[in-house]
């Protein structure tokens, strides 16, 4: 320890260890220091008291001090070396003591201040007591270390217990398939032994080798097939003969074992195999629901057959039939314990399966005997079953096609009160209705009758005819033939296709877009023709056409260009025939083919746009017209036929066709339009005073097919897809409205004499 300071007095030092600054102490000069070293230990406060001496005066004290014992001149020697304490590194610093710089100033050598014994202790306790407590502190790591180590080796043990188990396991499925090696090996020597027995050398091939096992393996089959047969079919006196009345029979006991290994198989797939189990619950409780019926049947009070009619009781007729009957009584009854029977014994067959547990001795021999010998009775009642089975299918089959007679000379009478007649025709799935998931929801139950699902239920329409999605557009067109007929004798026919958007009213009445599969319209022209030529002997035929469309309210003329269509004012009369649009193009033609012509030209100037429900959808109504002019060359009467087709626009919803700007105008005409018909139909099927014909042109423009002259057949076209099913609903609905719509079609026919003056009158 040294202070490289003058100063005699005393000092305020500070005491570094190990470089960290301890404390501040105050150091008395040389002198003082001396007179306490030779006398008694100093108090605290003398150490801390200063006296101010001169420095000159330290030399002497220095002498004085060499003589003393212990400390001084250890300490000396080191001042001398200027080195620090070699044991401590220890050293005081000058600290900034007030007027230090005075004694630096008044430069003098330096002064070597020697610490006081005291002192010096004062800092080795106060060195200790920092050690004691970096001790502590090395102490309290040193547990925090030992905690850490002990919890990391914890974690170590949990892993090595782990790792330890999950190498035990590797070891025992080692073991595992080590043993089914093992045995599989054995196998295989046995049955290449076996093969090379049987087969000598040749029997080392594989093929031989796994026909010997297979041979083996028959055997060993074969063996256990006739031991179960012996023990179904053992001696079941065997017992008696034993001399062992009570014991069951070898049968019995046979039954028992088979069934006990049997169940137990089938309890533990039922355990292990999900499937299994649900198919076991649902059979339980299906032969639960069977069980419960044949108990209710047996367990109503018996009620004895029918009395018969006093007036030919006893007679021998009566009394036959009374004992077939009473006969037919005990049959059933018979059969209705035969089958509570079965499905007994089956409710514990399965509940033994369910449960895992034993059926009984004699519940064990009821099963097999249920099971595996089906006695003569029930091949009865099953041929008896059969047999009513027969009877039933037969019965059905002719009461449906009872009803169907019916239902066809219902409507034939419906037609000659002229009555609207009415088809329907159910278009296939689309491919984007498939492809979206939909699903049938409409169903051609026979040649008159539909039906759709509604969410109360499947609701049935009956109409004049009903085509179900794989009629043919020519099985459609005969039945539709004979109108063409009538409006070539001179009666107005109108035939029209009423339907929700994209339901195939277009497909129905013109055909596909290339006309590989014509409709109604081009099929009729050809008719038309056909039957001319038939007629020609005896009539002469003038045929003339019209063809309209009515868009946005408006009725154009498809026959011309579209701007003088628009140029146009077309309105409906009525004349003596019924109704003529006038101011339409009406032109005369001469063929089949020329009117097909004139057919496309109009179809050509059709308003048609693509919507989110059909690529080509009519956004107007079509109207063709055709009028047949025929004299009888026989007396020179003249009748005047016509025919209107039309193919309506379809009712549409704007949020399912995507319809915006002019395609909404469009559909809000459609849609008015439809609405004002069906206000029309619901007028005329309610009959109703009046009817409200002039509310749209359309209703104007079809006045004449609706309650008036005319002979009518619409067709209704429906959708079969589930998502269009409230649609078909409502176009079911309305059209059953219209087949109680009555009309009234009569002949335009005209002598010769007043078609003659009419001539006359025209020519004038
Ligand atoms: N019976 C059918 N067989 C095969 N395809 C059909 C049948 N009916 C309709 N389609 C097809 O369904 C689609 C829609 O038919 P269509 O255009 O005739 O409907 P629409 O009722 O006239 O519709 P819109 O009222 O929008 O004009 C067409 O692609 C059509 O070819």
């Amino acid at each position: 320890m040294y202070v490289n300071s003058p100063a005699p007095e005393n000092v305020s030092l500070s005491l570094t260890f190990l470089g960290k600054k301890i404390r501040n102490v105050s150091v008395a000069p040389a002198t003082k220091q001396r007179a306490w070293e030779t006398a008694a230990l100093p108090s605290d406060s003398d150490v801390s008291m200063a006296t101010g001496r001169k420095a000159g005066r330290s030399h002497n004290s220095t002498t004085f001090l060499e003589e003393l014992p212990g400390s001084v001149p250890d300490l000396r020697e080191e001042v001398q070396r200027c080195q620090p304490c070699p044991v401590h590194k220890t050293h005081l610093d000058r600290d900034s003591v007030p007027g230090q710089r005075d004694w630096e100033e008044e430069g003098s050598n330096d002064v070597k201040i020697f610490i006081p014994y005291d002192s010096a202790k004062l800092c080795i306790t106060q060195i200790a007591e920092d050690m004691q407590l970096m001790r502590n502190r090395h102490l309290e790591m040193v547990q925090e270390l030992e905690e850490n180590f002990q919890m990391a080796s914890q974690q170590n043990q949990t892993l090595k217990d782990q790792n330890q188990k999950h190498i035990e396991e590797k070891i025992n499925l080692l073991d595992q398939i080590k043993a089914e090696a093992t045995h599989w090996d054995r196998e295989k020597s046995g049955t290449e032994r076996a093969a090379q027995t049987q087969g000598g050398a040749g029997g080392k091939l594989p093929l031989e080798g796994a026909k010997a096992r297979l041979e083996v393996l028959k055997e060993s089959l074969y063996k256990r097939e006739r031991e179960i047969t012996q023990l179904l079919q053992g001696d079941t006196d065997s017992s008696r003969l034993d001399g062992e009345p009570n014991r069951p029979p070898t049968t019995r006991l046979g039954c028992s074992a088979l069934l006990n290994a049997l169940v137990h198989k089938a309890h533990c797939v039922y355990v292990e195999v999900a499937e299994a189990k649900l198919l076991v619950d649902s059979m339980v409780e299906e032969n639960q629901l069977a069980l419960e019926r044949a108990r209710e049947f047996l367990e109503r009070p018996q009620t004895t057959p029918p009395e018969h009619g006093s007036a030919e009781e006893g007679t021998p007729t009566v009394e036959r039939c009374r004992g077939d009957e009473n006969q037919e009584h005990q049959a059933d009854l018979q059969t209705s314990q035969m089958t509570l029977q079965k499905v007994e014994i089956i409710q514990t067959a399965l509940e033994c399966i369910r449960k895992g547990t034993r059926p009984g001795l004699d519940s064990a021999w009821e099963i097999c005997h249920s099971c595996a010998e089906p006695g003569p009775e029930p091949d009865q009642d099953n041929l008896q079953l059969q047999q009513v089975r027969d009877e039933n299918k037969r019965i059905i089959e002719n009461y449906n096609s009872e009803r169907i007679m019916r239902k066809k000379y219902y409507n034939m009478v419906e037609d000659m009160k002229g009555k609207i007649r009415v088809f329907c025709r159910i278009r296939p799935m689309g491919r984007t209705e498939t492809a979206g998931g939909s699903r049938a929801a409409v169903d051609c139950v026979d040649e008159y009758s539909v039906a759709v699902e509604t969410p109360r239920g499947w609701k049935e329409f009956q109409f004049d005819r009903v085509f179900g999605t794989a009629s043919s557009q020519e099985e459609v067109f005969q039945d539709t033939s004979r109108l063409i007929q009538s409006a070539m004798d001179g009666f107005n026919v109108c035939i029209f296709a009423y339907g929700q958007t994209g339901s195939g009213k277009t497909f129905t009445m013109v055909g596909d877009k290339d006309l590989r599969s014509p409709g109604i319209m081009p099929r009729t022209f050809r008719k038309i023709f056909d039957l001319i030529q038939e007629n020609a002997a005896k009539f002469d035929f003038k045929v003339s056409a019209y063809m309209l469309e009515l868009y946005n309210d408006r009725l154009l003329d498809l026959l011309v260009s579209p701007a003088e269509a628009f140029g146009r004012k077309i309105e409906i009369k009525k004349d003596k025939k019924g109704l003529v649009p006038q101011g339409a193009e009406t032109t005369a033609v001469g063929s089949a083919e020329e009117l097909f012509a004139l057919f496309q030209q109009g179809c050509a100037n059709r308003h048609i746009a693509a919507t989110k429900m059909n690529v080509e959808s009519s956004r107007s109504h079509l109207i063709i017209g055709i009028t047949v002019e025929s004299t009888n060359l026989t007396n020179g009467s003249v009748s005047y036929g016509k025919l209107s087709l039309v193919d309506l626009a379809g009712s549409e919803r704007a949020a399912k066709t995507g319809a915006k700007d002019d395609q909404l105008k469009e559909a809000n005409s459609i849609n008015k339009s439809l609405s004002a018909l069906g206000d029309v139909i619901f007028a005329l099927s309610s009959e109703q005073p009046h009817v409200p014909y002039r509310n749209n042109k359309l209703t104007q423009v079809m006045q004449d097919s609706l309650g008036g002259n005319a002979k009518t057949l619409m067709f209704v076209n429906v959708s079969p897809s589930d998502c269009n099913a409230e649609e078909t609903l409502t176009s079911l609905t309305y059209a059953t409205r219209v087949k109680a719509i009555t009309n009234s079609a009569q002949k335009n026919l005209e002598s010769k004499e007043i078609a003659h003056l009419k001539e006359v009158g025209h020519c004038c």
